[in-house]
């Protein structure tokens, strides 16, 4: 099973990437992480912000998997305890799907992300730059996993 954070946002500075893979080469080989970055659009004079949205959307969407569990990043979507994560990656574990993660870019995620989606998760009711977004969820991801594991990174 694969982890997939579809991300909107390339070329991201140093520090980020250095962030992610931190945490990204710490997942044990049969949970991966895995970055797909999908080009922001173009935001010139006057953008119209609703379509390129869309845009990026239909680039997230078909780099979803169609058996995929989808999970949307959203400011207003649920927030989970790392009890309830680490719980919730057992659940997707014995599902066996792939699980993608939608982080959206500095306008979010239209509505078509989260129509595919089967979960919204918050982070925090803070909005979060998306760079940083990346890296907490792969952080976020693999202190789950050690929770699962009983492994000493997690100190509840
Ligand atoms: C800069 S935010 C977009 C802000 C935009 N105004 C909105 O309302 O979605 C970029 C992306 O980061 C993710 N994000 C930012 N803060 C978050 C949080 N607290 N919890 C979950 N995802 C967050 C979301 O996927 C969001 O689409």
């Amino acid at each position: 099973m694969r982890l997939r954070l579809v991300c909107v946002g390339q070329k991201m500075p140093e520090w980020v990437s250095q962030g992610f893979n931190e945490y990204a080469r710490r997942m044990p080989p049969e949970l991966p992480v895995e970055l797909v970055e999908i080009p922001m659009a173009h935001r010139g004079k006057n953008p119209d912000i609703p379509r390129l949205m869309q845009k990026e959307a239909d680039s997230i969407l078909s780099a979803v998997g169609p058996r995929d569990h989808v999970v949307a990043l959203e400011v207003g979507g649920r927030n989970w305890s790392t009890e309830k994560l680490a719980s919730q990656l057992g659940n997707w574990q014995q599902d066996g799907k792939d699980v993608s993660f939608l982080v959206g870019g500095p306008d979010g995620l239209a509505d078509a992300c989260r129509a595919r989606a089967d979960q919204l998760w918050s982070l925090s009711s803070l909005t979060l730059p998306h760079p940083l977004v990346r890296i907490l969820l792969a952080e976020q991801l693999y202190r789950a996993w050690s929770v699962t594991r009983n492994h000493p990174y997690h100190r509840a």
